[in-house]
């Protein structure tokens, strides 16, 4: 089976070609494990396989290194876009994705080009849609005074872990994801916390956590556990959530950089037409071929 080996910020995948590498729904999970474990595999946040679509010019089937399915991953999509351009897939720097069954718009910046070089995708961004306020079942403190185009935002949720009591606000980029605005993230212990809010019985789908440091009104510092995966050097969802909760929280102003252990992404939100759009790299690290019954 081949691979490539992606990073968007350091959310680290593996990418399949699902239009030449045809594997069975059912086998998918267990060679997702073996494949991201970082010991007896390649090593990744988890893997994604680019296939054909109808509805979109390519799909992205996305799982955790668990092997868990998820809706959709923003350093993902980005790094899709630069394979399908870089590989000759697609001519066009304007690319639709879909990812379970919801389509997203791309535009790629095309680097090196000159007369018999295409070039190469160097960023990307990404029109990440709506997102969708408090989806999950959570005990509300605090409805936003300010109404958004879907209504008054849960802003401020409470969640009890490990006998403290935490303050969140809930956002869904198609994904799940708990934002929780807290000082000293850098020396948080985010092994020991991560897991019992993805764990935690307000979220029967379990859910990603960004733990958010407002820096000022346009730069924000964010560390993330992600449901399936555990911590990442980043997470493109996860940004656009948190830009979401900093904005209806009145801490931030629409268009923010988000600082990460792995880069920094650009995000904005769109209030009026209610869209949020994130800019950022990805890049190839390796590519390979990998026989998966043969990894432990
Ligand atoms: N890292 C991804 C998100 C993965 C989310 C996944 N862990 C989930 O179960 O929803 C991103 O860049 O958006």
């Amino acid at each position: 089976m081949k691979f490539t080996k992606m990073q968007g910020c350091g959310n680290d995948y593996v990418y399949v070609n699902g239009f030449t590498e045809k594997l069975s729904p059912q086998e998918k999970p267990e060679i997702v494990r073996k494949l991201s474990d970082r010991h007896f595999g390649i090593g990744g946040d988890g893997v994604i396989f680019i296939n054909p679509a109808e509805e979109a010019d390519f799909e992205m089937e996305m799982y955790n290194a668990d092997g868990s399915r998820s809706e959709m991953c923003g350093n993902g999509i980005r790094c899709v876009a630069k394979y399908v351009y870089d590989k000759g897939l697609t001519d066009r720097e304007d690319i639709t994705i879909v990812s379970a069954g919801k389509i997203k718009y791309l535009k790629l910046t095309v680097e090196g080009r000159t007369a018999t070089d295409r070039g190469h995708v160097t960023l990307v961004q990404v029109n990440m849609g709506q997102p969708v306020l408090a989806p999950m079942e959570v005990p509300v403190i605090a409805e936003a005074t300010q109404q958004t185009p879907v209504g008054p935002a849960v802003v401020d949720a409470a969640i009890t872990v490990d006998g403290e009591e935490y303050r969140m606000t809930c956002v869904s980029m198609g994904n799940p994801h708990a934002i929780v605005f807290m000082n000293g993230v850098k020396d948080l212990d985010i092994e020991k916390i991560g897991p019992k809010f993805e764990h935690h019985s307000c979220f029967p789908n379990r859910t990603n956590t960004e733990f958010v440091e407002i820096l000022d009104r346009k730069n924000v510092f964010m560390r993330v556990w992600e449901r399936g995966t555990g911590e990442t050097l980043a997470c493109g969802t996860g940004c656009c959530a948190t830009a979401v909760a900093c904005v209806l929280n009145g801490l931030t102003d629409e268009e923010i950089t988000v600082k990460l252990l792995g880069g920094e992404l650009h995000i904005r939100w769109d209030r009026k037409a209610n869209l949020v759009y994130m800019t950022g790299p990805a890049k190839i690290v390796f590519e390979g071929e990998v026989d998966p019954d043969s990894i432990d």
